[in-house]
């Protein structure tokens, strides 16, 4: 199947779907809580789902009351079955933590893209701090690990995901020792970790903050909390992208106060000159402005790359987009698979080490999309498509299943000119 796009405009209201990244914490905390939380909205992608499966798997007790997931938490063992994250980083990454804690061995494997991204730095500190690791060449997926781990003393490096401090923060408390966590290179991507952190706080387990990582002192459990899970910034882009470029969209279900690092996108439509009104119960507004070009740093929020990227062909003078070499680490390589799909739609675009550098504003043309299965390179090409000359045909529009399940239905019901053929 793929996805016929034409050029149309977009107006309307839209929900913007739930946090994929406060969905695994809410449901992977809950099965570290001894008793019962209940996770109310959550995301229930495929991302999302591969990591309840694997807490399942692990021993935590799953059910379903109407829209919410309850989850019995403590006590986890480890499954006899592999567990499968299949297209999530986020999912093996921070269940290899919490597995690492646990006595026995756990084995993990993915899809073809999540076997071939980093694991290594992971299983190395896992390796230092007393777990037996037995991995893929490379230290890819699939792997194993025989736990359970030590407290004490870890290096590990801060700049190819911070899904790997995640993991170690939140797997820490299981080995009622104290673990210090040293960066040896700057943290990426840190919001999610400060993510991490308020999740763990919440539940009653405290994080130190040092001037080279991160001390989760000993002694400390997590405790089940109800959580109703916030509006996902990260996915909003799309849609308050499709609203600067094609139109006039709102966007409801958004917290201000939300600690995802995604957030800045409404600030960078701002800055680039896209109609930005903002409501006092959190709804924003995106609409069309005359755009022009700056320099962003999307070192703690590459997830916004691709869309940010599609921005920037409608900009006037040159954009740098810069600090995130961590994107070829992804789903795909972003930076590539982004160059690749806006230069055959006509943009002039240079990849670089740790971004792009476009030079707008560049006419947009239908063209033939690869995604790579990578459910933000379709949710971006999906948008340009609606300022593009003539059909954007989009190849496996089902990817964005692990993010946005409902992303095309909406992009519908805002008038976008979106088919599967
Ligand atoms: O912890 C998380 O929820 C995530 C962390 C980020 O990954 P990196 O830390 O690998 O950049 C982000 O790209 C991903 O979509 C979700
Ligand atoms: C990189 C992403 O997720 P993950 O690392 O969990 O696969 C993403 O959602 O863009």
């Amino acid at each position: 199947m793929m996805l016929a796009v034409q050029r149309s405009a977009v107006r309307g209201t839209a929900a913007a779907p739930p946090s994929k990244s406060h969905t695994h914490r809410a449901f992977i905390l809950a099965a570290l809580a001894d008793g019962e939380s209940v996770v109310s909205s959550p995301l229930l992608g495929e991302d999302t789902c591969a990591t309840l499966d694997a807490v399942a798997a692990l021993g935590a007790a799953v059910s379903r009351r109407g829209d919410d997931v309850v989850i019995c938490g403590g006590g986890l063992h480890a499954p006899e079955k592999v567990i499968d994250c299949k297209n999530s980083g986020t999912s093996m990454r921070i269940l290899a933590g919490v597995a690492a804690q646990i006595a026995g061995t756990t084995s993990f494997t993915g899809d073809a893209s999540l076997c071939s991204r980093p694991m290594k730095p992971l299983l190395d500190a896992l390796t230092d701090l007393g777990v037996a690791v037995t991995a893929a060449d490379g230290g890819c997926a699939p792997f194993s690990v025989t736990g359970p781990a030590t407290g004490g003393c870890v290096h590990i490096r801060g700049d190819i995901s911070s899904q790997f401090i995640s993991a170690l923060l939140i797997g820490a408390p299981l080995s009622g020792r104290e673990l210090n966590i040293h960066l040896t290179t700057p943290l990426t991507s840190r919001p999610y970790a400060e993510m991490t952190i308020a999740a763990m706080q919440r539940r009653g387990v405290s994080v130190i903050t040092t001037g080279d990582g991160f001390i989760v002192p000993a002694d400390q459990s997590y405790r089940p909390v109800p959580v109703t899970v916030g509006g996902d910034f990260s996915s909003a882009a799309f849609l308050f992208a499709a609203g600067a470029l094609a139109g006039d969209v709102c966007v409801t279900n958004l917290d201000p106060a939300d600690p995802q690092g995604d957030k800045m996108f409404i600030d960078l439509l701002e800055r680039l000159g896209a109609a930005v009104s903002r409501g006092p119960d959190g709804t924003v507004r995106a609409g069309r402005g005359e755009l022009r070009a700056a320099d962003v740093n999307l070192a703690d929020a590459p997830d916004l790359f691709p869309i940010a990227a599609v921005l920037a062909t409608c900009c006037c003078g040159t954009t740098k987009l810069y600090g995130a070499a961590h994107l070829r680490f992804k789903e795909s390589d972003r930076i590539r698979s982004t160059a690749l799909f806006l230069r055959d739609m006509g943009a002039d675009i240079t990849e670089t080490d740790d971004g792009c550098i476009i030079r707008g504003p560049c006419p947009l043309h239908g063209a033939k999309v690869t995604t790579f299965g990578d459910h933000r390179i379709m949710m971006a090409a999906a948008v340009a498509g609606l300022i593009a000359d003539g059909t954007t045909v989009i190849d496996d529009p089902g990817c964005c299943a692990v993010s946005y399940p409902a992303f095309v239905a909406d992009m519908q019901a805002l008038g976008a000119d979106m088919r599967y053929i």
